[in-house]
C-alpha cells in the first residue's frame, strides 16, 4: 500500500485543474468586489472559473447579499483527484475493559453518608472496574498510577477515597487550614467538570471546603477564596503557579493528596515548568502525601518526565484479562503502548480528496444531525483560526441557506442544526457558557481544538469527528473517548486524505481498529436535501439522477462555500488565514508521522478549495511551507517571528487551544524539580 500511497502522491502533487493564476486573481477580485449576488450558475464541466451575466439568484448566503453579480463557476470537484486507495489494514484485536463491577459501594468501608450521598445525589449503585480496584488501594494510603479507558468513572476513584480519608480525620478540618488534596488537571472546562463531582460528593461533609483555580477568572476574586481557605483544591497548572507566585496566603504544609487527573499531557513538556514550579513549592512544605496519577493513556514512563516522588506505587489497569496478548505477563503492566477503546464504540475512517474535504465534513453534519435525530456531534480541528472560520461558514451556509426562513426550507424528516465552538482564544465566561449549553443539550455540533479532548464529560454525544488526525494515538483515544462513555453507545469518524491513507496502519500498531466507509455513503444524503438541488438558468431543474445528481448537489454545497468565503474581502483573507493556520499544524506531524503527513503532500490549490478559496493564495508559497517543515526557528532572531509558518507558531496555536502548556514540545527530558523532604519522598 505504501508503494501505492506514493504513487497517489506524485500524482497529487502535479495534478492541478485550476486556471492559471492570473486570470485566477481577476476572476475571484471580481466575484469578491460584487459580493451580494442571488443566483449562482453553477456548471460541473470544465476546470476553470467562468463568469456568467448576471442572473438572479435563488440561494442567498447569509443576508448581507442583496445585489446581482455575475456569475462564478465552480471549478469540478470531482476531476483530477487523487486516486483513493484501497485500504488494506491489518485487523488487530483491541484492548477490552470491563466498564462495571458487581460490587456495590456499600461493599467498601466508607462513611454511610458518603454512600448515600452517591447512591441519592450522583444515583449510583454499583462501581465501576476501576473505582473497585482503586479504592481499596487508595484508601490503605498507597501511591498509585491508575488507567482505565476513557469515561470509566476514574473521577470518582480518586474523589471519593480523598473525600472518605479527610472527613474521617480526627482533628476536623477547618476551612482556614487551607488544602489538604491538590488536584490538577489540565484544562479549565475540566477543572469546573470536576469541582463540580468533589462538591457533590461533599454535600453531607459542609466543614470540607472545595475550591477551583483556573485561568480566565478574576484573579482578586480567586486570591479572596484562597485567602478564607480551599481545602480540596482543583486547579490547572497554569493558574496555580499564579498564585504561588503571587499569593502569600497559599500554604501547602497540609497538603495530603496531589491527585494528577490526564497525568500523561500533564507530565508533558508543554506543562514542563509550571509543574516544576508546583511541585517545587509542595515538597518544600508537605510532610508526608499520597499521590494519584489518572489517564485513559497513562504509562509508567511519564513519571520519569517528572521527580513526582511516587512511593512504591501500585499500577492499576482494568484491562481484560482475556485480551490475547503475546505475553500475559504484560496484561497487568501499565507500560503498554496500546489502550483500550470502549467496546461499544464503532470508529471509523474515510478516505477524502482535498478538494472535497469541506463539502465531505459538511455532509456528514447534515446527514448524521439534520437528517437523523437526536444526534450530538464533536468536530476536532487542528487549530483555534480552523474552529472559529468553520463555525462562522457553517453557520451562515448550513444553517440558512435560501433567503426563505428555516422551517420552509427544512425537509419534513430533518431537524434544526445548532452549532456551538470552544477553544482557547474565547474568553472565559462565553467558553463556560458553552460547555455548560452542550452539556445540557440532547442535540447539536460542538466545533472544537483539543481543549475539549481530555477528562471532559459531555453526556449523550454520539459522534465524533476528527476533521485532522491528530499527532498521537493517546490523543485519538481521547478525543474519541468523548463519546461511548460509561457503556453508552457511539462512534467516531477521522477524514483523511489519500496521502494519509497510511495513518490508519499506524493506529492499527497501536492496536486501532478503524473500518472504512465511502465517501460516496457520506455525500449521498446531498440527494435528500434539496437546499442544493441544482438550479440551471431560468430557474430549470436539473434531471440527473443517482451519482450524477450527487455530484452536482456537492458542487452546488462547494459554491455555497465559495459564494460565502468571497462575499468580502474580509472573508477571503479570514479564509486564508484559517488556511495558514491548518498548514501550519500540517508542519508539526511528529517526526514519526512526517511519512504520512508532509506539508509537500499537499496540493495548495486543492487544500484551499476546502477554505472555499478559489485559488491557492500567492503568498503561501510551497517553499515558505516546506521551510517551515523543516526549520524550527532560531529564538535569537526576532525577525524569524515575523514568518507566518513558523513551527513555534503552530505550538503556540496548540497552546492557546486552551491547553495551558507553554514549552515546546518534542524534547524528551526530565523535569528538574528539587526533591521532597530527605526521608520524605512521598
Ligand atoms: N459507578 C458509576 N455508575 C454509574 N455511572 C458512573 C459511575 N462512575 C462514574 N460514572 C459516570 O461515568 C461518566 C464518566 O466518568 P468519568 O468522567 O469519571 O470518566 P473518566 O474515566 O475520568 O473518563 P476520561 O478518561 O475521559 O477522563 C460520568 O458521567 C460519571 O458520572
Amino acid at each position: 500500500m505504501r508503494r501505492q500511497t506514493e504513487a497517489t502522491k506524485r500524482k497529487h502533487q502535479v495534478s492541478s485543474d485550476a486556471p492559471p493564476a492570473k486570470r485566477r486573481n481577476e476572476i475571484s477580485s471580481l466575484s469578491a468586489k460584487k459580493a451580494s449576488n442571488k443566483e449562482t450558475q453553477r456548471a460541473f464541466k470544465g476546470s476553470a472559473h467562468k463568469t456568467f451575466p448576471p442572473k438572479k439568484h435563488l440561494d442567498t448566503i447569509g443576508n448581507e447579499r442583496q445585489e446581482e453579480k455575475p456569475c462564478v463557476k465552480t471549478s469540478s470537484l470531482f476531476k483530477n483527484n487523487p486516486e483513493i486507495p484501497e485500504l488494506h489494514r491489518t485487523v488487530v484485536k483491541q484492548a477490552r475493559e470491563q466498564v462495571f463491577s458487581p460490587e456495590a459501594f456499600q461493599e467498601l468501608d466508607l462513611h454511610p453518608h458518603l454512600i448515600s450521598t452517591i447512591n441519592t445525589v450522583l444515583k449510583m449503585s454499583s462501581m465501576t472496574s476501576v473505582q473497585k480496584q482503586s479504592i481499596p488501594v487508595l484508601l490503605e494510603g498507597r501511591d498509585a498510577l491508575v488507567r482505565s479507558q476513557t469515561g470509566s468513572g476514574k473521577t470518582l476513584a480518586y474523589c471519593i477515597p480523598v473525600v472518605q480519608s479527610l472527613q474521617a480525620l480526627t482533628s476536623k478540618i477547618q476551612r482556614s487550614d487551607g488544602p489538604y488534596a491538590l488536584v490538577l488537571v489540565p484544562t479549565r472546562e475540566l477543572a469546573l467538570q470536576s469541582f463540580d463531582t468533589v462538591q457533590k460528593l461533599l454535600k453531607p461533609f459542609t466543614w470540607i471546603v472545595p475550591g477551583v483555580l483556573m485561568g480566565g477568572e478574576k484573579r482578586k476574586s480567586e486570591k479572596a477564596r484562597l485567602r478564607k481557605g480551599i481545602n480540596i483544591l482543583i486547579s490547572t497548572p497554569g493558574r496555580l503557579v499564579d498564585h504561588i507566585k503571587s499569593t502569600k496566603n497559599i500554604h501547602f504544609n497540609r497538603v495530603r493528596w496531589l491527585v494528577v487527573d490526564e497525568a500523561d499531557r500533564i507530565l508533558d513538556l508543554g506543562f514542563e515548568k509550571d509543574v516544576t514550579v508546583i511541585l517545587n513549592a509542595v515538597n518544600a512544605e508537605c510532610q508526608k502525601r499520597q499521590n494519584v496519577l489518572l489517564s485513559a493513556t497513562l504509562t509508567e514512563g511519564v513519571t520519569r518526565l517528572a521527580d513526582i516522588s511516587l512511593h512504591n506505587p501500585v499500577s492499576i489497569s482494568v484491562l481484560d484479562k482475556s485480551w490475547d496478548q503475546p505475553n500475559p505477563k504484560e496484561v497487568a503492566s501499565i507500560q503498554l503502548d496500546s489502550f483500550a477503546i470502549p467496546e461499544s464504540l464503532d470508529q471509523y475512517v474515510v478516505l477524502v480528496p482535498s478538494k472535497l474535504r469541506l463539502v465531505c465534513l459538511a455532509a456528514f453534519i447534515l446527514k448524521k444531525c439534520k437528517f437523523e435525530k437526536d444526534q450530538k456531534m464533536i468536530v476536532f480541528f487542528s487549530s483555534c483560526e480552523l474552529v472559529e472560520f468553520h463555525y462562522n461558514l457553517f453557520l451562515h451556509t448550513l444553517l440558512c441557506h435560501s433567503g426563505t426562513p428555516a422551517s420552509e426550507t427544512l425537509p419534513s424528516a430533518s431537524w434544526p442544526l445548532k452549532f456551538l465552538r470552544l477553544h482557547g482564544n474565547m474568553k472565559q465566561e462565553e467558553r463556560t457558557s458553552v460547555f455548560h449549553e452542550f452539556s445540557h443539550s440532547g442535540t447539536g455540533v460542538l466545533l472544537c481544538t483539543d481543549v475539549a479532548s481530555r477528562g471532559l464529560d459531555l453526556p449523550q454525544v454520539t459522534w465524533i469527528v476528527q476533521y485532522s488526525a491528530p499527532s498521537a494515538p493517546a490523543e485519538y483515544i481521547h478525543r474519541i473517548g468523548r463519546t461511548a462513555r460509561i457503556g453508552c453507545h457511539g462512534s467516531s469518524l477521522l477524514i483523511l486524505a489519500p496521502s494519509e491513507a497510511e495513518y490508519v496502519n499506524s493506529l492499527a500498531s497501536h492496536k486501532i481498529n478503524v473500518s472504512e466507509i465511502k465517501l460516496e455513503g457520506i455525500l449521498a444524503v446531498l440527494a435528500k436535501d434539496d437546499c442544493f438541488k441544482r438550479r440551471q438558468r431560468g430557474a430549470q431543474r436539473s434531471h440527473a439522477t443517482g451519482p450524477q445528481e450527487i455530484r452536482e448537489r456537492a458542487t452546488v454545497l462547494q459554491t455555497v462555500f465559495e459564494d460565502y468565503v468571497h462575499s468580502s474581502q474580509r472573508m477571503v483573507s479570514w479564509a486564508k488565514k484559517a488556511l495558514q493556520s491548518f498548514i501550519r499544524a500540517y508542519a508539526t506531524y511528529p517526526k514519526e508521522l512526517k511519512s504520512i503527513f508532509h506539508v509537500r503532500s499537499l496540493h495548495l490549490g486543492h487544500v484551499a478549495k476546502s477554505f472555499g478559496l478559489r485559488d491557492a493564495p500567492r503568498n503561501l508559497g510551497v517553499s515558505a511551507v516546506r521551510k517551515a517543515s523543516f526549520k524550527r526557528p532560531d529564538p535569537r532572531r526576532k525577525t524569524q517571528r515575523k514568518h507566518h509558518l513558523v513551527p513555534a507558531e503552530v505550538l503556540h496555536s496548540e497552546h492557546s487551544s486552551g491547553l495551558e502548556g507553554n514549552g515546546p514540545k518534542g524534547r524528551k527530558q526530565g523535569l528538574r524539580v528539587a526533591p521532597s523532604k530527605p526521608g520524605l519522598r512521598r
